[in-house]
């Protein structure tokens, strides 16, 4: 691939690891004219010329970048100025000088001395690339490929140059970021040279024990994943710290509070601050990363921020046709309930004990949120939760963004609850998310006195002021929507007076449910739910039941799929949820409830559904709202009906991760199913079907959906971006390929590199 080359001629000064590769991807891509080298190192240049990578070198390096309009340093950042003082002599007028150095501020002062009038073109760089190679026969023209490439330019950096530099180095395959090198040189410090310098100090200490050889031969995988670094090379670390001294010593510094702060828990046997360090701790890297790439934690904890990869798998599954489902199948926890129940239970007075948890990405995100706001979360392991409550009014000034992920409710219903609080806070979401409808929300909370900015067009990020006194509101829905509603019924707990809000078609009722099960008393009356502010919650034990939502897509692949029987243990049936399963059996659909009961008030039973044959219907509309999340896969079943199905009134589905009604037709219309788009629903005219190509657009349960059309398509169907159905059902492949769904995931993520 080329775009034809961007420079004339390019010398390359230190032909190594990062010199070499640099040279090497630009001939491959054919960005440059001419490639020289120049090195100290006859021998390195006899090399690079025998690869391939260069045309020229030379031993002089002034002699190196005569006539060359871009000369890329590579060197070892201390040997920089006295290369910077060599090559002058020899530049062209108006030639680009920039740099590959680990550290940005001490690089700059030495070619400020040494570059004189050429210093304005000089655009500081720091490709975050390597790997544990070293050498120009490691040269590696796919080295840069979706790697980060810092640019520092300063005030005086001419704008051309720098533009120049960012454009071939994104020609080169990296994402270029544009930063302060004082910035640069702090954030490298915490992130890279201060675990370098702990690697390097802990083997140090441990082997000048007396009894290291002890040590070292029972040091098991702990040590050796924490020391791993420790076997770079000293040279090149001796500089960064030397060039960046004040930046490591302020880093060390900062260091050295949290692990005294660590000690001080251990020392006082403080299980509560221990247990927050390590909880926080654990999540909180695939967190951030999630956040730094805006994507799912899923495809986050493939990248790494030590080598700067922004490489990042998001599967496709591939679905053979035919098969049937047959089994008894866990689903994970409800989604709702369990972002309520950290929610809530963080909330409380006391502890509370959570199981049947969601481990999925949309409620992580909202426990994430509530660590960051200083409440203590223990797990979650296999579904159990502990959260140690910080009351009404504990909740501490987070101090930086939240990231709510893929996760509407997360943000809308904090959106409500951190209204009443005394600190501001900022939402912010991925990029589905960041096009979801906010304004809904913000008004009503702002007729209750609450100071809310939402972005471009009413979108994400949600800029919330705290400090502001709430009073209580009657506030009537404009449109079905259970999170509307529970933002406000959760800035009500802060409000003074009652605050009730009226919907106009019932919407699920767990904020209610929950909010009375933790003690905080709510008026029902019809269609008007009310709390009074100024009470408390109290801590205890919580159920999450199965997902009705993730039950769904079973519910229509056994009903489509002949021979199928399908047990769903524990799935919750609160009469605000079951739309789905009232659908599916007006289609004809075998689907019973068995050992109905009671799960801390939120009804509990096993579906069993076996298949049958389904005829179309006209949805009636009042079971919209109440199978609002499940109507994608209902789609699925009408394709397979006899007839043809009409959805109206569900104007809400365009709203969601996707527009899953244009992306549902797209796909039907990808397999041959004959419909109808309208504004507010479908029509969708059942029959046989094929194969083909469809797009998720990263919304997981279209996803899930079309995976389950499969059961009764002609051909494969594959499914791209499938990464998110981990916000709602981690596992759901290999559930539903246990069950018998023919379902191949691929596209595993590459392993990141190492670097520095
Ligand atoms: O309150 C909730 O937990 C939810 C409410 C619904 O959204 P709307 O309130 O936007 O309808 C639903 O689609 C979402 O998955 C979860
Ligand atoms: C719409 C959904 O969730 P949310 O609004 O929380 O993103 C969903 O899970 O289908």
């Amino acid at each position: 691939m080329s775009a034809g080359p961007l420079f004339r001629r390019v010398t390359v000064i230190g032909l190594g690891l990062i010199g070499g590769s640099f040279a090497a991807a630009l001939r491959e891509r054919g960005l440059a004219g001419t490639v020289v080298a120049g090195s100290r190192s006859a021998r390195t240049l006899e090399q690079g010329m025998a690869l391939g990578l260069i045309d020229e070198g030379s031993q002089d390096l002034a002699l190196a970048v005569r006539g060359a309009d871009l000369v890329f340093v590579s060197t070892p950042v201390s040997a920089m100025e006295a290369v910077f003082q060599a090559l002058a002599p020899g530049l062209a007028e108006g030639a680009i000088v920039t740099d590959g150095g680990s550290v940005k501020g001490a690089v700059i002062e030495q070619a400020r001395r040494t570059l004189g009038a050429g210093f304005a073109r000089f655009v500081p760089g720091h490709p975050i690339a390597g790997k544990e190679k070293s050498g120009v026969e490691a040269a590696d023209a796919e080295l840069y490929q979706h790697h980060r490439v810092i640019l520092t330019p300063v005030a005086d950096t001419d704008a051309d140059a720098a533009r120049r530099v960012a454009e071939l180095w994104s020609a080169l395959g990296a994402e270029v970021l544009t930063m302060a090198p004082e910035h640069h040189d702090r954030v490298l410090a915490e992130t890279s040279h201060l675990p370098h310098l702990l690697a390097f100090s802990l083997v140090d200490t441990l082997a000048r024990q007396g009894d290291s050889t002890e040590i070292f031969r029972y040091a098991a995988g702990g040590f050796r994943d924490f020391t791993r670094i420790a076997g770079s090379d000293p040279v090149m670390w001796h500089d960064i710290f030397r060039e960046n001294r004040q930046a490591v010593l302020d880093a060390l510094d900062l260091f050295s509070d949290g692990i005294e702060r660590f000690r001080r828990a251990v020392s006082d046997q403080d299980s509560e601050a221990m247990m927050g360090i390590m909880s926080r701790a654990n999540t909180a890297r695939a967190h951030f990363l999630a956040m730094n790439t805006r994507s799912s934690y899923t495809r986050a904890r493939h990248s790494d921020d030590e080598t700067g990869m922004t490489h990042d798998s998001d599967p496709t599954f591939v679905v053979s046709p035919g098969g049937r489902l047959q089994g008894r199948l866990r689903v994970p926890g409800d989604k709702s309930m369990s972002h309520r129940s950290i929610m809530l239970a963080s909330l409380a007075e006391g502890s509370t004990e959570i199981s049947g948890f969601l481990e999925g990405e949309d409620a992580l995100a909202t426990l994430q949120a509530f660590r960051d706001m200083g409440v203590v979360i223990e797990g979650p392991h296999n579904g159990r939760v502990v959260v140690h409550g910080v009351g009404l009014h504990g909740l501490r000034d987070p101090g930086k963004p939240l990231y709510m992920g893929n996760s509407g409710t997360s943000m809308r219903l904090l959106t409500g609850l951190l209204a009443g609080q005394s600190f501001d806070t900022e939402l912010t979401g991925d990029e589905s998310l960041s096009k979801r409808p906010m304004e809904r929300v913000a008004a009503p909370l702002r007729e209750m006195g609450a100071v809310i900015d939402t972005g471009e067009g009413g979108r994400p990020p949600v800029r919330i002021h705290g400090g502001h006194t709430l009073k209580g509101i009657h506030y009537h829905l404009p449109m079905a929507s259970a999170q509307v509603k529970s933002a406000v019924l959760l800035a009500g707990l802060y409000a003074e007076g009652a605050t009730s809000v009226t919907e106009p078609a019932p919407t699920r009722d767990h904020t209610e449910r929950m909010l009375t099960g933790f003690g905080y008393p709510v008026g029902r009356d019809g269609a008007t739910a009310t709390v009074h502010g100024g009470g408390a919650l109290s801590g205890g034990r919580l159920d999450v039941p199965a997902d009705i939502s993730s039950a769904a897509f079973f519910l229509v692949g056994a009903s489509i799929a002949e021979g199928s029987e399908v047990t769903l243990p524990h799935v919750g049936v609160n009469p605000t949820r079951t739309g789905v399963i009232d659908i599916l059996k007006l289609m004809g659909a075998d689907i019973r409830l068995e050992n109905q009961r009671d799960a801390g008030g939120e009804p509990v039973a096993d579906l069993v559904v076996r298949s049958a044959p389904l005829k179309g219907i006209t949805i009636p509309e009042e079971l919209v709202p109440l199978a609002i999340d499940e109507l994608p896969a209902v789609f699925i079943a009408a394709a397979c009906a006899d007839g043809e199905t009409v959805l109206r009134g569900a104007e809400e589905l365009r709203v969601k991760e996707s527009d899953r009604i244009q992306v549902m037709a797209d796909g039907l219309a990808t397999l041959g199913v004959e419909h109808q788009v309208y504004e507010d629903g479908i029509r969708i005219v059942g029959g046989a079907f094929g194969g083909g190509q469809v797009e998720s657009h990263g919304d997981h349960r279209i996803a899930m959906s079309f995976a389950m059309a499969a059961l009764r398509a002609g051909a494969p169907i594959t499914i791209h971006h499938c990464a998110n159905v981990a916000t709602s059902f981690p596992g759901f492949a290999t559930l539903a390929a246990g069950a018998g769904l023919a379902l191949d995931v691929q596209g595993a993520a590459v392993p990141a590199g190492e670097g520095s």
